[in-house]
């Protein structure tokens, strides 16, 4: 058979897959608004070339809460508030927690071993058993001293090396959230940003982010094409060096941890399955940890690069509060620690403020739905891919407030403690929480991230008077607080910033006692475990 008849034979399988498609039994119901689509390609015309998020929001303005689009036959649903997202994602999470396919990327390059792109079957969940215990509140807060070292850390570097003029942050803040993860997974920590692991980390997520392109290899679209023969598909070759590539990372990184000294993530997951005799492959549980020490370290970044700019907003009100309530709290003697954290709920505050206003991942991260659904009278269908789409989640004026485009994390105090220094836990109101996702899948990191934002927050202000947009020589520069880079995690575009201190008390205090890498962490990971140990 020459490669011309297979694909005309292809082609004539495709059309028909898509007709039945078309003209499968259906409910009566109309489908969720959404723009004017056209005959076969639907919206794929209108589909936005970069930042999804922007053009999903105006849709939403105009169609309502839940829009529908077609991509090519693809029935994609976007979701643009939180009841919407709640609804469906959360109290139909047995329907709604799939991930639509991506053949190349995720079942050919990564065997099926993503945890992000996983299907929502038996084996996820076994998974998602396998992480809970070193992911939930409790464990969260065995880890809370590791966090108080390495934001110390934080602090000295910044100090020593920024000097007063504008600076790079992203390479201390980086290092800062990776030597938590590292050290929490494996048990090794990093000194700089430009340690090889997290090099090696970011040029294989780089590699990856290419195959997972939308529409790159017309195989996702047309998974049947999956069947042809390796010559005919050149994808695979591709996808299988990449495998090899992620497997040295992960599999690497995970022998390090079963060798390091103290408790660690590899360790504990090793354990869980000898002592339930449950049989999984070194590689299976390598990507297991490896995927979710990627996925933990960009958003929280990110995150601390957005509340640098969020310094510029509002006239620095929100700085000036801050700095106030951790004066009165904290004082000038010591540095803000978690036992002060139930008196300082501004500093929770512009943490949820942070996670709203500049959503890490602004387009959300897509679900999936196998089985026909109806929602408001009308009609989800099967096989439908569905976006909570955050940016307009966290921009719902009749749930925010009207100025949902300023930073205001006053919009999260309950007028009990307006004054951002209180007494009790219960500081901030009942407002939902956004960006972290929905239902089944949400992010299981969540409650180790929102505690290194508190600490990492709490203890820059406490420090430094923080200006984003210096230069090297101490000018200012502008920096455009909506300018975002495209992708799965939102970043702002570089740009450099003085960390000012507040007074000689800082200096003496953080050079003092800020130079951690001296201690000998292993016996604080000691700790951790037998803490989190079954009781
Ligand atoms: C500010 C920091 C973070 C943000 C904004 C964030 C956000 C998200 C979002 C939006 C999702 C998808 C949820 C959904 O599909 O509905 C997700 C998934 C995930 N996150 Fe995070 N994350 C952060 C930090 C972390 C950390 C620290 C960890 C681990 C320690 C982590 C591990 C994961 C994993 C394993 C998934 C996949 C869950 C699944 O597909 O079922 N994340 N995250």
């Amino acid at each position: 058979m020459t490669s011309a008849t297979l694909y005309s034979g292809l082609f004539i399988a495709l059309l028909s897959l898509y007709a039945i498609r078309l003209y499968a039994k259906k409910s009566s119901l109309p489908l969720p608004p959404g723009p004017p689509a056209l005959p076969i390609i639907g919206n794929v015309h209108q589909a936005p070339k970069s930042h999804p998020w922007l053009q999903y929001h105006a849709w939403g303005k105009t169609y309502g809460p839940v829009v529908y689009l077609n991509m090519l036959g693809q029935p994609v649903i976007v979701l643009g508030t939180s009841t919407a997202a709640h609804d469906l994602l959360a109290k139909r999470g047995a329907t709604f927690s799939d991930r639509p396919r991506f053949v190349v990327a995720a079942e050919l390059a990564l065997k099926g071993f993503h945890m992000l792109l996983r299907p929502y079957d038996e084996r996820f969940r076994l998974h998602q058993k396998l992480e809970s215990p070193v992911l939930s509140v409790r464990a969260a807060n065995a880890y809370l001293p590791f966090q108080e070292l390495e934001t110390k850390q934080l602090l000295y570097d910044l100090l020593k090396n920024a000097g007063g003029n504008g600076t790079n942050c992203h390479g201390y803040f980086e290092r800062t959230t990776s030597s938590i993860i590292y050290a929490l997974f494996y048990g090794f920590r990093l000194k700089t940003s430009s340690d090889p692991v997290l090099l090696a980390a970011h040029s294989v997520n780089h590699e990856f982010d290419q195959l997972a392109q939308v529409g790159k290899f017309l195989v996702d679209s047309f998974p049947v094409l999956d069947n042809l023969p390796g010559f005919l598909a050149p994808w695979k070759a591709e996808a299988e060096q990449h495998w090899g590539r992620q497997r040295a990372l992960h599999v690497g990184n995970l022998q390090t941890g079963y060798k390091a000294r103290g408790w660690n993530f590899s360790k504990h997951m090793r354990k869980s399955l000898d002592q339930e005799a449950i049989e999984m492959s070194i590689d299976e549980l390598a990507l297991d940890v490896g995927i979710m020490a990627d996925a933990a370290l960009d958003a929280s970044t990110e995150t601390l690069m957005w509340f640098v700019v969020a310094c510029i907003t509002s006239d620095r009100g929100f700085v000036i509060t801050a700095q106030n309530c951790l004066d009165s709290v904290v004082g000038c003697e010591r540095l803000p620690n978690f036992q002060d954290r139930t008196k300082l709920p501004y500093i929770d505050a512009i943490v949820e403020e942070l996670l709203r206003w500049r959503p890490a991942g602004a387009a959300g991260v897509p679900h999936y739905t196998k089985v026909e659904s109806v929602y408001n009278g009308c009609r989800i269908p099967a096989n439908s891919v569905v976006i909570p789409n955050h940016w307009s989640i966290s921009r719902e004026e009749a749930v925010y407030g009207s100025n949902v485009e300023e930073f205001e994390p006053e919009r999260w105090l309950s007028t009990e403690s307006s004054g951002g220094v209180h007494s009790t836990a219960s500081g901030l109101k009942d407002l939902p929480q956004v960006g972290f996702g929905y239902g089944r899948r949400i992010c299981p990191g969540r409650h180790v991230a929102r505690n290194v934002l508190w600490i990492s927050i709490a203890r820059l202000l406490w420090a430094f008077d923080v200006e984003a947009g210096v230069s090297d020589a101490g000018e200012r520069l502008a920096v455009d607080p909506m300018a975002a880079t495209d992708g799965l995690v939102t970043k702002p575009l570089p740009f450099k910033a003085a960390f000012r201190p507040r007074g000689k008390w800082v200096e003496d205090i953080v050079m003092n006692e800020g130079d951690t890498h001296g201690i000998d962490f292993a016996k604080i990971l000691e700790r951790v475990g037998a803490e989190i140990a079954p009781k």
